[in-house]
């Protein structure tokens, strides 16, 4: 067949992405494909699969919310985002429609009565998660944890329970082909607070000896290879404690679902956050209070990013290792990753006041570092956050434009939808989190 040469939509990609991309698109051509699956997948039983839209840029995306008490806030529109990171939008659901809906959702979008509501907050409302999945999430989950790994004692079952990981997974993870694929997103969500409540926080967890605790859990994920003679002992210890357990059950199960570039993928995510984990635990050790910047650092690190990098696993297709690895995409990730938690640290800011101990987080160091009153430095971190957010679109709108791939504009899309769940769930966990009353 003679080479068609560049399109013109391939040939304004940028040169370090143009070859791979347009080996991708042409191939994609070739099969008559438009982000189909690359993993091979079960047959989907919930909800019909479908090889998801392929254009660009056309539906408007949902509004954005700024928190109904704030004083006016201007929330600039979004940049030319459309159909790619609409997010689950109600009216807009079908901006997310990476599978067909057979109804469009009753419910308006908004938050619900009891949610939390922040002033002044950049974010993007999502309908409420599919009752029947998140019930049946929530027993599978469950029923791991209690069964597969031995995760908790009996009097930490209120808080496993008022955790609601069902229905976190399932507002994060909407174009999920099934259950099994939103419970490999479910195990590690579980297994990842597990390490950090029994590791580093307040379920045992404390900073000294972390290092050597983490490097160990780590080969959970990313195994030991050695001799037949200390091989076993190794093995063994993967069994010795809760987070160990967790992790290894909940890698084992992510691997049978992943590629090995994206189970790699995975494992280099996780690396970071124990790095970020050592550095928040080594200033806790010596009582340091960083910069505000520094700060950023450390949370860029200790972040949630390893959660939003599977969309792909979890919606049953992959995202090609090159095109993950080009640096419009890794500031794509970052800044996902940053903004989502920054929405932790607002929201977890009263539990955290109250948790023993000076417990760091974005108002807490901003002021102590720039001398503003608690109030006044809790409404900087929500601006923090607001440019945060903007930085992610923006980012996101430019690579979409600048390479679209369907894999890229699909697995965009998942990481919007990722970071509008994230925010539902710590909005809604009114059993985890509460809100200052400075206004
Ligand atoms: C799920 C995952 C990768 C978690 C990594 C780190 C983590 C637990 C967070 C980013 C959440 O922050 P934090 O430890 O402050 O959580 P809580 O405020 O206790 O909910
Ligand atoms: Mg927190």
């Amino acid at each position: 067949m003679p080479d068609p040469g560049l399109s013109p939509l391939q040939s304004s990609l940028p040169s370090g992405v143009a070859g791979f991309a347009a080996r991708v698109l042409a191939d994609a051509a070739a099969h008559g494909l438009a982000g189909a699956p690359a993993v091979p997948t079960e047959k989907p039983t919930e909800v019909p699969a479908a090889a998801p839209a392929a254009e660009p840029v056309a539906e408007a995306a949902a509004e954005p919310v700024a928190g109904s008490a704030a004083p006016a806030v201007a929330i600039p529109p979004r940049p030319d985002l459309g159909r790619i990171l609409g997010g689950p939008t109600g009216l807009g659901t079908a901006a997310l429609s990476l599978v067909p809906r057979a109804e469009p959702p009753a419910a308006p979008l908004g938050p619900p009565a009891d949610a939390l509501i922040i002033p002044g907050l950049y974010y993007h409302p999502v309908p409420e998660p599919d009752p029947v999945r998140v019930d049946e999430v929530s027993l599978r989950i469950k029923s791991w944890a209690v069964d597969e790994v031995r995760l908790f004692p009996d009097d930490w079952e209120g808080q496993f329970d008022g955790f609601s990981v069902g229905r976190y997974m399932v507002a994060c993870h909407p174009d999920a082909p099934t259950v099994e694929h939103l419970m490999v997103a479910t195990r590690l969500m579980v297994a990842e607070n597990a390490v950090d409540d029994c590791y580093c926080e307040d379920h045992g967890g404390s900073p000294i000896g972390l290092g050597g605790r983490l490097l160990l859990a780590h080969t959970a994920l990313d195994p030991l290879h050695s001799t037949g003679e200390y091989q076993p002992h190794w093995a063994e210890s993967l069994h010795a404690d809760a987070p160990r357990r967790a992790y290894r059950s909940a890698m084992d199960y992510f691997v049978r679902q992943a590629t090995p570039s994206q189970a790699d993928r995975f494992r280099h995510d996780m690396a970071r956050l124990h790095m970020g984990y050592l550095a928040e635990a080594a200033w806790a050790q010596t009582d340091h209070v960083p910069e505000v910047w520094e700060y950023l650092v450390m949370r860029q690190f200790n972040n949630f990013r390893p959660c939003p990098t599977i969309t792909d696993t979890v919606g049953g297709y992959e995202l090609p290792a090159d095109l993950h690895a080009q640096p419009g995409m890794q500031r794509v990730l970052a800044l996902a990753g940053n903004a989502s938690t920054i929405v932790n640290d607002l929201y977890s800011y009263t539990k955290e006041l109250a948790a023993p101990g000076r417990h760091m987080n974005l108002p807490v160091v901003l002021a102590d570092r720039e001398s503003l009153s608690e109030k006044d430095a809790y409404l900087k971190a929500v601006e923090v956050h607001n440019d945060l957010m903007r930085d992610f679109e923006a980012a996101s709108a430019e690579l979409a434009a600048a390479c679209p791939v369907p894999s890229v504009l699909r697995f965009l899309r998942g990481v919007a939808v990722w970071v509008d769940g994230n925010h539902y769930w710590h909005q809604t966990n009114t059993y985890r989190y509460s809100l200052p009353d400075f206004w």
